[in-house]
């Protein structure tokens, strides 16, 4: 098994609950050169704010994917070319772990399986809305993490491990001990990118950063950079 994200190096991920700075458009935003728009956040989600940024993105040259953050949000759309749903290793309560699925598996009579993919998510960083969320257990070592995603992988059959600092920059040899123990995998990294610098040294070691609050926080000129590092790692 495996699909498209094999061969991204970044994902910009756009928060529905978040605004593009002003003079800023869904255009610009295509044009950073990241290889895929993943749509979603954790908080205050709604299907119609994730209907508004999938119609704003739909007209232009970059895969999209919708993250739902809960089964109530998922859309359909023309646009979207699939679904990244997380399932969080590391939570405290498995209902983010299967129950979710479940439970979306029992409301959705047409849910599209074909174009489903799971992300094996470790949260990682204890003050992330995600982390309170899922109440991760967040406090793991190096060698933890790395046995998280290797069981990911080998056990679970997992195709993309996701390790999430969403808000802060995570620690480059936990990441590194992961991307060791992961052999077929894609591994995510998100959390914490605001430069070049930053996004190439994460790159380094996992297969596909992800950027978020950036293009929020300082729009498109600065997300390019990190695409550049990205690339350039
Ligand atoms: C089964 C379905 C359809 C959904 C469940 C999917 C699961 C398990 C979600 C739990 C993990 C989660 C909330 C993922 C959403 C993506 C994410 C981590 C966004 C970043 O969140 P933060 O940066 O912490 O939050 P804000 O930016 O909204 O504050
Ligand atoms: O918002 P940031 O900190 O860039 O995190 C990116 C992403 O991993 C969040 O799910
Ligand atoms: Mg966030």
């Amino acid at each position: 098994m495996t699909g498209p994200w094999a061969s991204w190096d970044h994902v910009l991920k756009v928060d529905p609950d978040k605004e593009l700075l002003d003079g800023e458009t869904f255009e610009d935003v295509a044009a950073t050169g990241t290889d895929a728009l993943e749509i979603g956040g954790t908080m205050d989600m709604t299907s119609e704010k994730m209907q508004r940024v999938v119609d704003a993105c739909a007209a232009h040259d970059v895969p999209i994917y919708q993250e739902p953050s809960n089964p109530g949000v998922v859309i359909e759309h023309d646009a979207l070319d699939g679904y990244l749903v997380p399932t969080v290793l590391n939570a405290g309560d498995p209902f983010w772990i299967t129950g979710a699925h479940k439970e979306w598996a029992r409301i959705d009579d047409d849910l599209d399986w074909a174009n489903t993919h799971t992300e094996a998510y470790i949260v990682l960083n204890p003050e992330a809305s995600v982390a309170t969320y899922t109440e991760a257990d967040c406090d793991l070592s190096a060698e933890e993490v790395a046995s998280y995603a290797g069981v990911a992988e080998r056990m679970f059959g997992q195709d993309i491990v996701y390790l999430e600092y969403s808000g802060t920059y995570g620690d480059p040899e936990v990441v590194a001990a992961a991307a060791e123990e992961v052999e077929d995998a894609t591994l995510f990294y998100g959390g914490g990118i605001g430069d070049y610098e930053s996004a190439r040294g994460m790159a380094e070691h996992a297969d596909t950063v992800v950027v978020g609050d950036l293009l929020h926080d300082e729009g498109v000129d600065a997300v390019a950079e990190t695409v550049r590092g990205a690339k350039e790692a």
